[in-house]
């Protein structure tokens, strides 16, 4: 297969990570062909790719990737040369209440990629240089209570059941690279914002409760820290990643901005109340709306990454500084936002 005249399979990209990357890749590469599977979850919207939508080397399949007979149909519809899989259930709440959809998407259809991209990678004689890179987090790692990061060598410990189902995938993947040779990479990154994120996720509910006026949900003491990555700059990663990154290894993407959440909400406030005063309606501050509630179970209380291999190797660093990302992001839920919505 002539590598100019094969496609890029894209798994979850209607989805927020995801639906970034598609726009990302389809503008540095203006002749690199993608073929999008999703399954349009609650998480996903063919909306976030209206930009995309009528791009003459897109092609957008309504699938699941547990379902064999799809994917197979896929690698048989379009010349397939590589992977990149974004498809899961992402929420830790959701994974907590069930992990059955967890279990199933992020491993099973982790084992169901691999198996048919292995079959027909094979059967076309191009196993090891077809890509398979796959979206990981850094939640495998488990969790921090000192000063130190993960890095890639820090053995997974994942504490719910979404990490679990990731750091189980993250395992499947690399036994296809050890067993079958498969070209195979891994990213880990830490936690993305950006617009057009779901709003189950903590930046889009301190956003969307602010400007509905309802309280603003602040799990325990509010202390748990998170670093935050701007979803561009994690697209700009992901390319060098997928192009550059050796075999078999695994890299971490940090955004570098470690905040306690109690803090991302104040200073999520503080750019509604200095940017949107006129949403404050009868409010002083829309930090009055924060509110402490029940803390989730098992939850996490640091992550951090180490992420030098990446920026010493590939030279890739954030360029989106977090003032500028969240203020952004808050114009864009701002813009989304009408009173029909609430
Ligand atoms: C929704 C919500 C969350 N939180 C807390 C819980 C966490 O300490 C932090 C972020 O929570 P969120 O659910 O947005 O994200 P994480 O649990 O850190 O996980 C996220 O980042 C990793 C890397 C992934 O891999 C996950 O897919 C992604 O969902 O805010 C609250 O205090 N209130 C809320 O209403």
């Amino acid at each position: 297969m002539n590598k100019s005249d094969s496609y890029l399979l894209v798994t979850g990209g209607a989805g927020f990570i995801g639906s970034n990357f598609i726009k990302y890749y389809l503008s540095q590469y203006p002749h690199a062909k993608v073929v999008n599977v999703d399954k349009l979850t609650y998480a996903g919207s063919t909306f976030n790719l209206e930009s995309v939508a009528d791009h003459p080397n897109y092609h957008f399949v309504h699938a699941d990737i547990t379902d064999e007979k799809a994917v197979d149909r896929i690698f048989n519809d379009y010349p397939i040369g590589g992977v990149i899989n974004f498809a899961a259930e992402s929420h830790v709440d959701r994974s907590i209440e069930d992990a059955s959809s967890f279990v199933n998407t992020n491993v099973m259809g982790t084992m169901v990629l691999l198996q048919i991209a292995r079959k027909v990678w094979t059967e076309q004689g191009i196993l090891k240089a077809a890509r398979f890179h796959h979206i990981s987090t850094d939640e495998v790692y488990g969790s921090l209570d000192n000063d130190e990061k993960f890095h890639e060598q820090t053995p997974y410990d994942p504490r719910n059941p979404y990490s679990a189902s990731k750091a189980g995938a993250n395992l499947l993947v690399k036994s296809f690279g050890y067993t079958y040779g498969m070209n195979i990479v891994i990213s880990s990154s830490s936690n993305n914002y950006g617009p057009s994120q779901h709003e189950e996720k903590l930046i889009p509910t301190i956003i969307s409760n602010a400007l509905r006026h309802n309280p603003i949900p602040i799990y325990g003491d509010g202390k748990n820290i998170r670093e935050w990555l701007y979803v561009e700059d994690h697209c700009r990663a992901l390319d060098l990643i997928f192009h550059q990154g050796q075999s078999m290894e695994s890299y971490n993407i940090g955004g570098g901005n470690e905040l306690k959440n109690i803090d991302l909400a104040v200073k999520i406030c503080e750019i509604l109340d200095n940017n949107y005063p006129d949403r404050k309606g009868s409010l002083n501050s829309f930090k009055d709306l924060i509110t402490y509630t029940e803390d989730r179970l098992g939850h996490d209380r640091r992550y951090a990454v180490d992420d030098r291999k990446l920026r010493g190797a590939m030279g890739w660093q954030p360029v989106v500084a977090m003032e500028n990302g969240l203020e952004e992001t808050v114009e864009w839920y701002v813009n989304q936002w009408t009173p029909t919505s609430r």
